[in-house]
């Protein structure tokens, strides 16, 4: 028999097999098809095939490519489907509002409408949130008794006589911490009719746009790179030739450029801590020109507010040298859009210190911070708490505390989840644990957690803060950790979740899989 004889006898005795297993599922019985039956089915059906290897190939190929293009159709499809959804939700949630506003008003009640909806929303605290004599809102804008007592037109509302009793109104008010009278801007729920929906969903991807043309840039770059430092100083000699641009580098790189050329005596750096305190009052934008490490480098440069940063990184070095002029001109020159990316800020306590009052300036970190058993040979025993509620003990080699932007790097390796930079949380996530049922957890971003070296710890323990400064733990030490009120805006190229979707495809192959050959069992 020749090899395409043989290929060929194969590829009837495949289908045979399809065929009696759809023969017997179309009976719903148990029942055996007889095998010569079928081939004789078979080959009934099919027409006489001259094949070839190469035939089967090329039919392959193309019930790939037919594959290809069903399943691009079936994504435009879902694309199209979700698009229309959200604008079927929009137009519904608009004519719901405009009929409750026309309703309202009829009622008499028109200073429970005359603020727009942003603005009941900033009126929404616990220390205004009384209800008059009347029944009516007065000034706070909220009328939940009135509308309840109205004859409601929401979707689960039929004015029917026979139900006796109503729902009794209620107001929803936002604790917030660090504000008397808790009169923070919130995303609102509404509870129009007294039902809680959270229809109105802000976009949080966020522009950036110049009042006038920035005119300072701070370059932050990883050591010891000829290329970093070669397209440095042509970055620098561009920006001040043709945009007049201020440029601020760190003292290293200062002294290197000016070596290389007096012309570089324009440029400004700092010379001591208290100076470069105030960097971020002179700055209006930061380029980094290196890899993640050098993000983090100039994040931990800002104790306080940091000026947007503009990362080329070293994958994209390459690539970006033709093209950087056209990006920083369209950073300088244009609205672009950023990422928020959240930092915690860490402060130690000693067991030694009298009370818990923060004294030391805190540690922020843009990744994580990391609690793990260091030299130690023992494993490490952490109490946790989150706000005043106990979680866990850890005991393994450690902690890892991380933000959303850290999620990528050692929470990951560790197990923890990939969480988008938006999501406002912080990753709990344990390393080693020696417990089989200790997963990682995400928690909310308004916690603040506690990790503990019980006095009963064998050994020490050792926090480190993105890779660096290592801090030592003894019994009775604390760690304390929130979420900073001065985040590191990133400047995207194209949005938020385009380009956290390209650096975990990219940078980590997350999910890459070889295709399955269309020729597996049926
Ligand atoms: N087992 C691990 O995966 C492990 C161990 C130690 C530290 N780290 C990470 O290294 C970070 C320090 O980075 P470095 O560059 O100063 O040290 P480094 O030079 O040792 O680089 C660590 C690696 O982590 C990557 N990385 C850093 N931050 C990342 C992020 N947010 N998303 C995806 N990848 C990221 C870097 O690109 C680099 O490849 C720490 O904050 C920690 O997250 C990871
Ligand atoms: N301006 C700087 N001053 C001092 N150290 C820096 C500076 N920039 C980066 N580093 C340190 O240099 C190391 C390497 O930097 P970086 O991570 O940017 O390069 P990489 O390792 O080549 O790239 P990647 O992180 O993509 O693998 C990091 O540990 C980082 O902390």
């Amino acid at each position: 028999m020749s090899a395409d004889e043989a290929a060929l006898k194969t590829c009837h005795e495949r289908i045979n097999l399809s065929v009696a297993a759809s023969h017997q599922a179309e009976n719903g019985s148990v029942t055996t098809v007889s095998s010569k039956e079928s081939e004789e089915a078979t080959y009934a059906f099919l027409p006489p095939i001259e094949s070839t290897d190469a035939h089967l190939h090329e039919f392959a190929e193309a019930m790939r490519t037919v594959g290809k293009a069903l399943r691009q159709v079936a994504e435009g499809k879902a694309a199209a489907q979700a698009e229309a959804a959200e604008w079927k939700r929009k137009y519904e949630s608009e004519k719901a509002a405009k009929a409750h506003t026309h309703h309202s008003v009829i009622k008499g009640c028109s200073n429970c409408v005359k603020d727009k909806l942003e603005h009941l929303a900033s009126k929404l605290t616990l220390e205004t949130a009384s209800v008059d004599e009347t029944g009516c809102c007065g000034n706070h804008g909220i009328c939940s008794r009135q509308i309840l007592q109205d004859q409601c037109t929401g979707p689960n509302r039929k004015s029917d006589d026979r139900i006796v009793g109503r729902k009794v109104p209620f107001r929803l008010s936002w604790g917030s911490n660090g504000d008397k009278n808790g009169q923070h801007k919130h995303d609102f729920v509404s509870f129009e009719k007294g039902d809680i929906t959270t229809a109105e969903r802000s976009n949080k991807q966020i522009f950036l746009k110049w009042d006038s043309p920035p005119q300072t840039v701070l370059f932050v770059t990883k050591p010891n790179s000829n290329s970093v430092h070669a397209l440095c100083s042509e970055m620098v000699r561009w920006l001040k030739e043709h945009n007049n641009i201020n440029i601020f580098v760190e003292p290293r790189v200062s002294k290197e450029l000016l070596i290389e050329d007096s012309y570089f005596n324009f440029i400004q750096t700092w010379d001591n801590d208290q100076e470069m305190k105030t960097l971020h009052t002179k700055v209006d934008l930061i380029v980094t020109l290196g890899g993640d490490g050098t993000v983090l480098w100039a994040a931990s440069l800002f104790k306080g507010p940091v000026p947007p940063v503009v990362a080329f990184s070293l994958g994209s070095l390459g690539f970006m040298i033709p093209f950087y002029r056209e990006c920083l001109g369209n950073v300088l020159k244009r609205p672009f859009t950023i990422t928020l990316r959240s930092r915690l800020q860490c402060h130690v306590i000693r067991d030694a210190a009298k009370d818990e009052v923060e004294t030391g300036e805190p540690i922020l970190v843009l990744n994580e911070v990391t609690i793990d058993r260091g030299m130690s040979s023992y494993l490490t025993y952490l109490e946790c708490y989150c706000d005043s509620s106990f979680v866990t003990c850890v005991q393994g080699d450690g902690l890892i505390i991380s933000t959303t932007s850290g999620s990528t790097a050692y929470s990951l390796a560790a197990g923890g989840s990939m969480v988008h930079p938006q999501v406002p949380g912080i990753l709990f996530t344990p390393i080693c644990p020696h417990s089989l049922s200790f997963r990682p957890l995400i928690l909310p971003e308004y916690v603040t957690l506690r990790v503990q070296v019980p006095f009963n710890s064998r050994g020490q323990a050792w926090a480190s803060f993105d890779g660096k400064g290592r801090i030592q733990l003894g019994p009775g030490d604390a760690l304390i950790c929130s979420v900073s009120p001065w985040p590191l805006p990133t400047a995207c190229l194209v949005d938020s979740t385009t380009d956290f979707l390209r650096s975990i495809h990219e940078g980590l192959h997350w999910n890459l899989r070889k295709s399955q050959a269309l020729d597996g069992p049926a």
